[in-house]
């Protein structure tokens, strides 16, 4: 190879740049992987010569899509719809969908390319996707979500199939929205195909511990990380980004290990409770009432709003959970964490951090988890409703939880191992990347030019 691996680097994502002009999310992401894996293609020029790193940052395929609908007034509404099909060297694409009035091409193309290495780490097969759409479900009715997910299936199922391509959530697609999307697929292809989507009812193929699985396996891993360490959960104070999903089931676990989560936020704001966030009490207004965050204050007499997202992070703590979105911590939010004692930091959401403020955790000696590595279990379990799915079984909550566990601890080793091997210990961001990549790229490899 005549230049050095730092330099193809470089020149490699320049070119990223120039042939996806004005997506700086995926920029970002494809930026921290390019130079995580320079110590990689020191050792394996024939990645490079071989065509796999051209390969990795480019997506097999990109479906947009019109998704017409019509809302309760009789108006109709012109959507915009997304699926990237980003790789599926090692399975069936697998990756959430989206619906969130800031969903464009350039946010899709970065979760489907992180999803690439997050699934890889999994162990289990399945290759990297996402998709979704422009829309802003808040304040919509049911009949208007319901609408909306049949028009926008009535495009998507060309493209998925349970040995194709597996969708599921994302933010503002739960299993509301699953059950639409899966209905439609149902009545459209006249078959009862239950790996097509994950995230499912139970009734109709989900699988027990879903719903929980990424706040879970958040923590799970959390814990790795500070058991190394000498340190536990027990008795810490815990920041958590975002009332959705993710958050919920994470401040759930931190509760269940003996940690205090005094402040959880949405995109208006955040609460503070110095006596600990009541899961019940969120879980209510969030998943059933499906209310602003500010509501819980009704309830809690110790609890204050405070308007605006990113105050949260000027709350002092000794973990930082940030589940809500991407570039939610930047590096003024890092800075102000580490000064107010800050020691661990776990990423539910993808990508929350941004490259300035994920430099200042790292060197500063916090521990750190990224998305990659610590958001995995919502996928891993994704793929476990799929194993079941394929044996028509459904296996106890405990069983699922067990495997989802496993494999979070399997996780947190193989990070912090490939980091180790590359001279980076306890950099579990260059190791997430190193070890997602590397499945990734042999079996690319041994796939030949395709
Ligand atoms: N649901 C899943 O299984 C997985 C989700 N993720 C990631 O976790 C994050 C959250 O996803 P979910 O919980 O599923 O979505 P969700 O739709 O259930 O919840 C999102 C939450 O974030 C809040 N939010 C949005 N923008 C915000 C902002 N700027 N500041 C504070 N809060 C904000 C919303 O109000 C909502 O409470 C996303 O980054 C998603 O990609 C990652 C892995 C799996
Ligand atoms: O469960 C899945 O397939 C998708 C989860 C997801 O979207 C993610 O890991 O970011």
């Amino acid at each position: 190879m005549s230049i050095s691996a730092k330099q193809y680097c470089a020149d490699l994502y320049q070119r990223v740049i120039k042939r996806n002009a004005n997506e700086p999310e995926f920029h970002q992401a494809v930026k921290e992987v390019l130079e995580s894996l320079i110590p990689v293609l020191e050792k394996h020029p024939d990645y490079i010569e071989l065509g796999i790193m051209e390969s990795i940052v480019e997506p097999e395929r990109q479906i947009i899509f019109r998704v017409p609908w019509v809302d309760d007034a009789g108006s109709v509404h012109v959507n915009r719809g997304f699926r990237v099909q980003f790789n599926s060297a090692i399975g069936p694409y697998k990756g959430g969908l989206r619906f969130h009035p800031s969903v464009y091409i350039g946010i899709i193309k970065f979760l489907g390319f992180e999803q690439v290495f997050k699934n890889s780490l999994t162990g289990l097969p399945i290759g990297g996707a996402k998709g979704g759409a422009d829309f802003d479900p808040k304040g919509k009715s049911d009949m208007e979500i319901m609408r909306f997910c049949q028009s926008f299936m009535s495009e998507l199922y060309r493209h998925i199939g349970h040995d194709m391509d597996v969708p599921a959530g994302d933010i503002g697609v739960g299993a509301r929205e699953i059950g639409y999307l899966f209905g439609q697929y149902k009545r459209i292809k006249n078959t009862y195909e239950a790996g097509v989507l994950t995230g499912k009812g139970l009734s109709y193929g989900g699988s027990l511990t879903r719903k929980e699985a990424t706040g879970y396996g958040l923590i799970y891993f959390v814990n790795e990380m500070m058991k190394a360490k000498g340190l536990s959960i027990e008795g810490k104070n815990v920041l958590i980004s975002g009332s959705g999903n993710v958050a919920i089931y994470a401040l759930e676990k931190v509760r269940q290990y003996g940690g205090r989560v005094v402040a959880v936020s949405d995109s208006g704001g955040y609460i503070y409770d110095p006596c600990g966030i009541q899961v019940s009490t969120l879980k209510q207004i969030k998943e059933v009432n499906r209310q602003r965050i500010f509501e819980y204050v009704k309830y809690h007499p110790t609890a204050t709003y405070h308007e605006g997202c990113s105050g949260i992070w000027t709350i002092p703590c000794d973990i930082a959970l940030p589940c809500a979105t991407q570039n939610e911590i930047d590096e003024n939010s890092a800075n102000i964490l580490v000064a107010n004692g800050c020691k661990v930091v776990g990423e539910g959401a993808n990508m929350p951090t941004d490259l300035a403020g994920t430099k200042v955790f790292l060197d500063n000696g916090v521990l750190f988890g990224p998305a990659k590595a610590a958001n995995a279990g919502g996928v891993a379990t994704s793929a476990l409703e799929m194993s079941q799915n394929s044996m028509r079984l459904a296996w106890t909550f405990e069983e699922v939880d067990a495997r989802l566990k496993d494999i979070m601890v399997n996780i947190y080793k193989n990070t912090s191992q490939a980091a180790e091997a590359y001279g980076l210990k306890d950099n579990l961001v260059a190791g997430a990347n190193i070890a997602g990549f590397k499945k990734v790229a042999e079996t690319m490899k041994a796939h030949g030019v395709v």
